[in-house]
């Protein structure tokens, strides 16, 4: 079974993907990007709480919380914002926080600076 999540109280995607996509109890949810935050010069903080409050909306659309996380990627324009990066990202995990990579890619969609999926189970 193949349920697609959609909230308007996160971005629409901005290719030919979903949201995010409930199979058997497990919610994947596509690499979220905060665009608007990142044209407009924000901080790495600003643009990071934006991409998990993007991800809070969608896993709130499946009924979950970040405690149903259970792994995480984040994908970055510059490994130098991985501590700043980490400081927000934390608030969102403060217990048993999900597996995660980190990873520097030369770019990101958009031009953002920070982009992040994960995956959630019930
Ligand atoms: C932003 C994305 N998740 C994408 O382009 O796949």
């Amino acid at each position: 079974m193949k349920q697609i999540i959609f909230t308007e109280k996160a971005p629409a995607a901005i290719g030919p993907y979903s949201q995010a996509v409930l199979s058997n109890g497990t919610l994947y949810i596509s690499g979220q990007i905060a665009f608007a935050l990142a044209e407009s010069g924000a901080s790495i903080q600003e643009e990071t709480r934006q991409v998990m409050e993007n991800l809070k909306a969608i896993l709130e659309a499946a009924n979950m919380t970040f405690e149903n996380v259970v792994k995480a990627s984040i994908f970055v324009k510059d490994m130098n914002n991985f501590a700043a990066i980490n400081a927000v990202y934390g608030e969102y995990f403060s217990e048993n926080p999900p597996a995660r990579e980190t990873v520097e890619v030369a770019r990101l969609p958009k031009d953002v600076n920070v982009e992040i999926s994960c995956i959630a189970v019930i």
